[in-house]
């Protein structure tokens, strides 16, 4: 008997970055769309999908702000993190006359996620200088949007993939501000990575914590970490639901948290701050060392 396929959740219509992203960790799964960020934690969370998969942060653009704002309260873990090439192009609703000549100046609007608008914001700026960005759930909605209105005064920022899904023109390739440009995404999921499948991998521990906004608070924090001679990959910094007393760190630890290292290094941690709570440990992607804009473990 066939093993029962696991449902996926990634953001998006068909032909997303993160559909892409999906795809390429889950060969044989079902994949199910979503409207947002929040929509895919929820649906996992409650058993709706049996994994996640989200985007973090771009090698252009920084971080998604949508998935740092929820990670205090989800009852997830990270089990994997990924990697994918992004390469935009700017794709138009296809001419009822094929050969007719695309003209650049008739575009009013261009539909994209706000991370990809950001990502391309030098070639806008200077071939579609009076064009409105519109932000939209996705890259492929956006296609499929600007596909439908099958209107010239109308274009998308998607994928090659996405433009011939909703088959659109594509005018423009490689339109992002720098052409090597990678997105990180994570798995999310209710059980966490068992201690048995990271033996002997390079692992990363996420972690979130606060401290109090007191002068060398944050020092004493990350000196727990410095002292045990394990390296940070990644440090953010935001506030969560308003509160301004305490500013909330979301930090990638080169770590395996099941070592004996990890133990005693997040234990220190975990003496020096007021809030910490563990997201997840998973095995580093190989891509680290050769994709620019993303440290290695
Ligand atoms: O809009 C998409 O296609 C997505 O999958 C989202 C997303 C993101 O949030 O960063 C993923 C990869 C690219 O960086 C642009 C957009």
């Amino acid at each position: 008997m066939n093993a029962r396929q696991s449902r996926i959740g990634y953001l998006g219509s068909k032909g997303s970055y993160t559909h892409q992203a999906a795809e390429e960790l889950f060969k044989n799964e079902k994949l199910v769309g979503f409207a947002s960020i929040h929509e895919i934690v929820e649906a996992t969370e409650q058993g709706v999908v049996d994994k996640g998969v989200v985007p973090v942060e771009n090698s252009i653009a920084g971080r998604v702000a949508d998935l740092y704002q929820i990670l205090d309260l989800i009852n997830l873990s990270i089990v994997a993190e990924h990697f994918v090439e992004i390469a935009h192009c700017l794709a138009v609703p296809t001419p009822s006359d094929k050969d007719k000549e695309i003209d650049l100046k008739e575009i009013e609007n261009v539909y994209s996620h706000k991370q990809a608008l950001m990502q391309c914001r030098d070639w806008m700026s200077s071939k579609l200088p009076d064009a409105e960005a519109v932000s939209m759930s996705d890259t492929a909605s956006s296609a499929k949007y600007v596909s439908e209105t099958a209107l010239e005064t109308k274009a998308a920022i998607c994928s090659k993939r996405a433009a011939d899904i909703y088959n659109l023109s594509v005018v423009a390739e490689d339109i992002q501000n720098i052409k090597q440009n990678y997105t990180r995404f994570h798995v999310l999921s209710r059980q966490p990575v068992q201690p048995d499948n990271l033996a002997n991998l390079r692992a990363i521990t996420t972690v979130i914590f606060q401290v109090k906004h007191t002068p060398g608070s944050l020092l004493k924090a990350l000196s727990a970490i410095a002292e045990n001679d394990v390296n940070v990959v990644k440090l953010e910094t935001y506030m969560v639901s308003g509160l301004r007393e305490a500013p909330t760190f979301y930090v990638d630890i080169a770590v395996n948290r099941f070592s004996e290292l990890g133990e005693k290094a997040l234990s220190e941690l975990a003496n020096n701050t007021s809030f910490l709570k563990v997201i997840g440990c998973y095995s580093s992607s190989p891509l680290r060392s050769v994709v620019s804009g993303f440290l290695s473990v």
